[in-house]
């Protein structure tokens, strides 16, 4: 047997979010979000699912943190749901709204676990997508407002601050593809989008150094690592174009104050530019202390005029796929981490990473032999990326328990615990009590 022996001051933790989790979505004071709207568009989402009870985590939140001692844990991230702070999205502060986060935070902390806040997982206030979302400069300035108002109410308590999740899911797989909330399909709208989340996380930064608040602050892009198909220069290329829009068009405006100009070009011949205001790259590139990489896969590509606005073709390679459709493949994360390292050596935390399977209850056990063998996969490779010195600081599996995995609904599980969505009942799976086992021991231990 191989072991990987991880820094003793390693985080091990597991993710989740707002919508996803939550329920209560007419409770306490919540106000009506861009994923209530959408899930209620028929064709949107599988089976017409939504969050409206979800894993009930809004009543069931002290069970939740009685699992994640079980594990072990020492860091949970998790999401606030905008409407809840802000019903309306810049109007009134709902009081209610902010003392069920209260609440939460004080109890992970009483558990010993520390809270790691992503202030936006995708769940908008409707009436600011009513009135032109993420490219109206409104939208910014309500976040601004609402990242304050969880500044002021967290800071001291919690130490760990993401502003944006997944912000190419926001701005492109929401905008351009139309998967997504609020499912438009337009490429300018999606360069708006980006456009503005991207100064509105400029904008909180800075809040957030103005006002003294305790701890790091981030940022936490997805990852879409490809490798071509050919040797060829046009495969390369189209490669270049599906990793840097995921990462680059995001982490350039950041670390480099501009976009990368090959995309900005590529996307000029598509007749689309992006709305830069005088001094928007400077806010924008207000300096932050960590990042978040949430991995899931990586893909063989090759260029294809046909293969949407990037000419880019993901190709099936025939690899063990999960039951997303995925495929397998845990070399993407090391590669991504190096390639990451043109930003610098910065801090960086696995915020996600996890797999779709769907295993269900057999005799009261969930044996999910596979995602404990795409965990075990995963985790070599974190443990090869920190012995090349990489500051990978952190893991976080995503996710606690199955819920709501958004156009998807509840048919695709990545959960170490299982949630009968009927009862609510949870169940630890096989996985939970293999990862808890790693985080006791701090090391990894890969069977022959
Ligand atoms: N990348 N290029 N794609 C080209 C075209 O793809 C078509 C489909 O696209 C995608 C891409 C990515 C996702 C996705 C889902 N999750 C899992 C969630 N992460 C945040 C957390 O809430 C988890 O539920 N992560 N990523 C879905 C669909």
């Amino acid at each position: 047997m191989t072991i990987f022996q991880f820094p003793k001051d390693f985080r091990w933790g597991t993710a989740t979010a707002s919508y996803q989790i939550e329920g209560a979505a007419q409770e306490g004071g919540r106000g009506v979000s861009i994923w209530d709207t959408f899930a209620r568009t028929p064709g949107k989402v599988f089976n017409g699912d939504n969050g409206d009870v979800a894993c009930d985590s809004y009543h069931r939140y002290e069970e939740d943190i009685e699992l994640m001692k079980k594990l072990g844990i020492n860091t949970y991230r998790f999401s606030i749901a905008w409407p809840r702070i802000i019903p309306d999205g810049d109007g009134e502060i709902n009081r209610e709204g902010l003392d069920f986060y209260v609440r939460f935070v004080d109890a992970l902390l009483e558990a010993g676990i520390e809270p790691f806040l992503t202030l936006y997982h995708w769940d908008l206030p409707q009436t600011l997508e009513d009135d032109g979302g993420w490219g109206n400069r409104r939208t910014v300035d309500a976040f601004v407002k609402y990242a304050e108002v969880i500044f002021k109410e967290f800071s001291g308590k919690i130490n760990f601050w993401l502003t944006f999740n997944e912000p190419w899911c926001i701005a492109f797989l929401s905008n351009m593809l139309g998967i997504h909330a609020p499912g438009n399909k337009d490429l300018q709208t999606a360069i708006n989008v980006a456009h503005g989340l991207l100064v509105a996380h400029g904008k909180a930064v800075q809040s957030f150094r103005r006002l003294g608040i305790t701890g790091q602050i981030g940022i936490a892009p997805n990852v879409c690592w490809a490798e071509p198909y050919s040797k060829s220069p046009e495969d390369q290329a189209a490669c270049d174009r599906s990793i840097a829009l995921n990462t680059d068009w995001f982490l350039d405006p950041i670390y480099k104050g501009s976009y990368p100009q090959f995309l900005v070009d590529w996307f000029a011949e598509a007749g689309a530019t992006v709305p830069i205001q005088d001094g928007d790259m400077e806010i924008i590139s207000e300096p932050i202390d960590l990042l978040g990489i949430n991995y899931y896969t990586m893909g063989i590509n090759r260029f294809n005029p046909e293969a949407g606005v990037l000419q880019s073709e993901e190709l099936n390679m025939g690899l063990i796929k999960t039951d997303i459709g995925w495929p397998v493949e845990s070399r993407g994360l090391y590669e991504f981490m190096h390639y990451l390292q043109k930003y610098g050596n910065v801090d960086v935390y696995i915020t996600e990473n996890g797999a779709c399977i769907n295993d269900d209850l057999e005799n009261g056990k969930i044996n999910d032999d596979r995602r404990i063998s795409y965990y075990e996969q995963h985790l070599a490779q974190i443990h090869r990326i920190i012995n090349d010195g990489i500051n990978l600081k952190g893991y976080m599996a995503w996710s606690l328990m199955d819920n709501f995995e958004w156009a998807e609904g509840y048919r695709m599980r990545f959960g170490l615990v299982h949630v009968d969505y009927r009862s609510l009942v949870r169940t630890p799976k096989e996985s939970f009590y293999w990862y808890q086992n790693v985080i006791k021991n701090n090391w990894l231990e890969i069977r022959n």
